[in-house]
């Protein structure tokens, strides 16, 4: 039997929404308390259960590497715990940079559920977050980042790793935008056929591509029962599936989400647009970002090395992918623009050395 702990109020598929910590990424992780309340107030609203709070890399986030919150964010959490009558909460922690500690901590605050976050071929570093957030009595979710690194089976046994540890819902998480149509619905197919009713399985979009709405359609049709998205698609990368975009789409679908589409399209509009410094995009940077398999997240960070080295983003992104980079290997990004900077410099100077030589010869 499956331990659900969320009451589906009977609902089809459950839209999870990640404005609130995706976008963080996307706003340079500068969310001031006024952003968390409108927005967790206009969601709560719309009927949306579950509403993720935290810095964009999970709790303990905020670090020279992944970059300064403005606001702390157990401020951020307890303003939304205040503002959510019906919705449940949820942070997100990546082991190794989110301790127990800080579970304990945002719990102790009201939050209520916890995604907790590997590379899709490490949950086993999971295992005693699982361990403690049962503890906790929170609601708890796996998050396989990268997933198009890994083979629907492959996946499907971390995720078994992550359900014998507590997980109640494990999700396909397309980290780069990267997974084009089957090649979700069969790594859903392959956590749902791995779990039976044992635990669900939910699915976490991004727009590099522009799939994240169509491949939810089909994570759906394929077994997923927790869909990811965002108020104006604000995430990492390009963003990731628009919730208003969900919602429209399921309800024209026929299938039941238990939210209010006109009220998300009304805070996609009027609460959150009026707030967001970049609107996310499918430039030539995120587009590679999905070509070539590359973590959402990273993309400021090229962006940022672009402005200090003169190196173009999109050139930075290309290689990262080639070198199968994954999360926490930010500052990696630096290296590489250095190696591009360095490869211009040694052909630069190659180049003057045949135009001085072909000056020498014919003067020769
Ligand atoms: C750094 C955590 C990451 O943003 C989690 C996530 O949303 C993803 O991998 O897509
Ligand atoms: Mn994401």
């Amino acid at each position: 039997m499956s331990d659900r702990n969320w009451n589906d109020g009977g609902r089809e598929v459950r839209l999870v929404d990640t404005t609130l910590r995706d976008g963080s990424h996307a706003m340079a992780h500068r969310f001031t308390e006024q952003n968390v309340r409108d927005t967790v107030r206009a969601l709560d609203s719309a009927g949306v259960s579950l509403i993720e709070v935290t810095h964009g890399d999970g709790l303990g986030g905020s670090t020279f590497n992944y970059g300064f919150s403005l606001v702390d964010e157990r401020t951020l959490i307890a303003a939304a715990v205040e503002e959510a009558h019906d919705a449940r909460i949820a942070v997100l922690l990546l082991p190794g940079l989110g301790t127990v500690t800080d579970l304990r901590a945002a719990a102790d605050l009201g939050a209520g559920a916890v995604r907790i976050a590997t590379h899709c071929t490490e949950a086993d570093v999971s295992v005693q977050h699982f361990a403690a957030a049962r503890e906790l009595g929170l609601e708890t979710v796996g998050f396989l980042m990268l997933s198009h690194m890994s083979t629907p089976e492959a996946l499907a046994r971390q995720g078994r790793i992550m359900v014998d540890a507590g997980c109640q819902c494990v999700y396909v998480v397309d980290s780069a935008g990267a997974l084009i149509l089957e090649e979700a619905a069969d790594r859903i197919a392959a956590l749902v056929a791995e779990f039976g009713d044992q635990a669900e399985v939910g699915y976490h979009g991004h727009q590099n591509l522009s799939f994240g709405v169509a491949n939810s359609v089909l994570a759906h049709r394929a077994g997923a029962r927790q869909i990811d998205g965002s108020l104006v698609a604000l995430g990492a990368g390009a963003g990731n599936s628009p919730t208003e975009v969900l919602a429209a789409t399921f309800e024209r679908l026929g299938v039941g989400t238990g939210v209010d589409k006109d009220v998300l399209m009304a805070a996609a509009e009027n609460v959150v647009k009026p707030f967001i410094t970049r609107l996310p995009v499918m430039d030539r940077s995120s587009i590679i970002q999905g070509f070539a398999g590359v973590y959402s997240s990273f993309l400021l960070h090229a962006e940022r090395a672009e402005q200090r080295y003169g190196v173009p983003a999109h050139e930075i992104l290309y290689r990262v992918g080639a070198a199968r980079y994954v999360g926490g290997q930010e500052d990696m990004i630096i290296d590489i623009a250095l190696e591009i900077l360095r490869e211009r410099e040694e052909a630069g100077a190659a180049d003057a050395r045949v135009s001085a030589d072909a000056l020498s010869g014919s003067r020769g």
